[in-house]
């Protein structure tokens, strides 16, 4: 995107977050944007009046005049400053509110392997960074340059009418400002680009530090050295090379900046020198220090501004590349995924992960009739969470496709797909939110009885209706340790709270990944039990290292490298006597 696109681009979508804001804040800006003038001015005729009252008797009237005049300006300058601030800082709100949303929109949209690289992790990162600098600054940067311009403007008239020569020399010294700035931004925009990954990791270490979830294992094993060691490392490697940039930068600045104010009071010094030959009188000689002191200022502040666009920009670019990260398209027509009535079949699908070279799923194709009971059992790393993921369209297949009701899953519209699919995640999510939140993720609707019959239905199904009646605010009990009033579960607690969320929607597929891993045998043995009759007329495939767990199944997948390597019921599989058979012998012998 070219500098003047992203600029228009910037100022477009501004706009667009508060039209009104916008003009308010650009009329602000403007109007500031003759004081200066209309200051130097004043002053003038202030210091001429009051030398003619001082020096010629004159009457006051004329400076007190003036004065008061100066006096208004001064407050209308108070106000607009004043008011300036207000509405920076509510565009400002406004405005990042307004990217922060369109992240969000654009990472709910993408695909869900984006999060299993680490480049993705480096751009999230870097747009999320720009968040915080960008859009609205760049704005104000622009506002305060136009301002500039036009005191400028009225500054370069000013010092004409003392000598041609001086606008000319003066507009002269903003090429060396604004080639240093142009300087500055990049090399420090370089640097915090190379840097990415590296800061990730050092937050990354400190946060280690800062959760609940790492901090008895660090306390335990006495990690807090290491890795305090770690961040301290890449902390100080990043703010060394950092200051090196800044060092630099601060040497150029600082000839650049001494030059030009020398140079300016030199142009003081030689109207100084010409004396009484330029015949000015006190208040004309004020006006011009002042013009030139404020023109200096101007054109630091235009190079100033325009450097932080260059700089901002580079950064904004990265911001509007994410937002641009292209999203799968769909039309507008897709099917609606309806009741399952001709199963799921899984048809010679492979997969890998970006970061890894072989399949995980090599080649594997599974038939699903509607309302069987599917165990999918292997051992650690056999791929059985990937092809759940797989299955449940979180990744989309390296070859081969997954079809639900002989439709692609793919081609269906994704709301209406996920609306039949429900699961338990082997690693599902805390969240730190009510008890019932937790269950539906949606807002609370009161009298809502539909909603309120279908939490309860599904406590009683994760079998946590006990607990849930042995908590004084019921369902809308805080959990998690992080907010006030909360209150912590279990593994085996927050675990149940998992089930009942994929109980609480309307399902005609449910995957569960070994949803019992944390809960005590007996509730392991009534959700297993129920699961028959829980999941009646629907479809369920789980997975479950505890073997016994399986026996109901009305079939068992092995699942070995990425294969189904057996398949059938439990009795048809230890009389194989093959994996199955071992790995269920081998558990088995622990409990006789
Ligand atoms: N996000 C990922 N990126 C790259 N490789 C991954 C990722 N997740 C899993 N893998 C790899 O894929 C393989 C299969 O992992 P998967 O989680 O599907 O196994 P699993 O059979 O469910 O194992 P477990 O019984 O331990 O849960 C493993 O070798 C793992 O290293």
């Amino acid at each position: 995107m070219k500098y003047a696109n992203l600029i228009f681009e910037v100022m477009k979508q501004v706009y667009r977050v508060s039209p009104r804001m916008f003009s308010r804040a650009t009329v602000i800006y403007l109007a500031q944007a003759f004081l200066p003038v209309a200051q130097i001015y004043i002053t003038a005729q202030v210091i001429n009046a009051v030398t003619g009252v001082l020096t010629r008797g004159e009457t006051p009237l004329s400076a007190l005049y003036w004065l008061v005049l100066q006096l208004t300006v001064i407050l209308l300058g108070i106000a607009l400053s004043s008011f300036q601030k207000y509405t920076e800082r509510k565009m400002n709100a406004y405005v990042s509110f307004w990217f922060n949303l369109q992240v969000s929109e654009k990472l709910s949209k993408l695909p869900f392997l984006f999060f299993e690289s680490p480049e993705s992790y480096d751009k999230l990162q870097r747009a999320l960074r720009n968040l915080s600098i960008c859009g609205i600054n760049m704005v104000f940067y622009i506002f305060s340059i136009i301002q500039s311009v036009i005191t400028l403007a009225g500054l370069l008239v000013l010092l004409f009418s003392f000598h041609y020569i001086l606008p000319i020399v003066m507009l002269l010294l903003i090429i060396p400002l604004l080639v240093i700035q142009k300087k500055e931004g990049a090399s420090r925009f370089i640097v915090i680009h190379q840097q990415t990954a590296s800061s990730r990791m050092a937050v990354y270490m400190n946060q280690l530090l800062q959760t609940k979830e790492a901090a008895k294992e660090i306390r335990l094993f006495d990690a807090k050295d290491f890795l305090l060691s770690r961040w301290r490392g890449i902390y100080f490697k990043n703010t060394y090379e950092m200051l090196g940039v800044e060092r630099k930068n601060m040497k150029n600045r600082l000839v650049v900046e001494s030059a030009v104010t020398v140079f300016s009071f030199s142009i003081l010094a030689v109207f100084i020198w010409l004396g009484s030959r330029v015949k000015l009188t006190i208040g004309s000689y004020v006006a011009l220090y002042q013009a030139v002191q404020d023109t200096r200022y101007s054109i630091q502040n235009i190079s100033q501004n325009m450097g932080q666009i260059y700089h901002d920009g580079l950064f904004i670019h990265e911001l509007f590349e994410f937002l641009d990260t292209p999203v799968p398209q769909q039309s507008k027509e897709l099917p609606m995924a309806g009741q399952l009535f001709q199963g799921i079949e899984v048809d010679r699908v492979s997969f890998r992960y970006p970061s890894q070279e072989r399949n995980i799923l090599d080649d594997l194709s599974i038939r699903i009739k509607p309302g069987e009971k599917v165990a999918i059992v292997g051992e650690n790393g056999a791929g059985k969470s990937t092809l759940v993921k797989v299955m449940l369209g979180l990744y989309e297949p390296t070859s081969g496709e997954v079809r639900y009701n002989n439709i692609p899953i793919h081609d269906y519209d994704p709301t209406s797909f996920r609306s039949k699919v429900t699961a338990v995640f082997q690693d599902f999510y805390r969240y730190e939110l009510t008890l019932g939140a937790n269950i539906t993720l949606q807002e609370s609707e009161t009298d809502d009885w539909k909603s309120e019959r279908q939490l309860t239905h599904a406590i009683d199904k994760a079998s946590m209706t006990s607990l849930v009646n042995s908590l004084r605010d019921g369902v809308s009990t805080q959990l998690g340790t992080r907010f006030l009033g909360g209150r912590e579960l279990s593994q085996g607690q927050w675990q149940k709270v998992a089930i009942a969320r994929a109980f609480y929607r309307d399902f005609e597929v449910i995957y569960l990944d070994e949803p019992t891993a944390a809960v005590d045998p007996l509730t392991e043995s009534a959700i297993f039990e129920n699961l028959m009759s829980m999941t009646e007329g629907k479809t369920a495939i789980f997975i479950s290292h505890r073997l016994g767990s399986c026996r109901q199944a009305d079939r068992i997948l092995v699942l070995k490298d990425g294969r189904i390597v057996e398949e059938g019921r439990h009795e048809e599989l230890i009389e194989q006597d093959a994996h199955y058979a071992e790995m269920f012998n081998k558990q088995a012998q622990w409990y006789r």
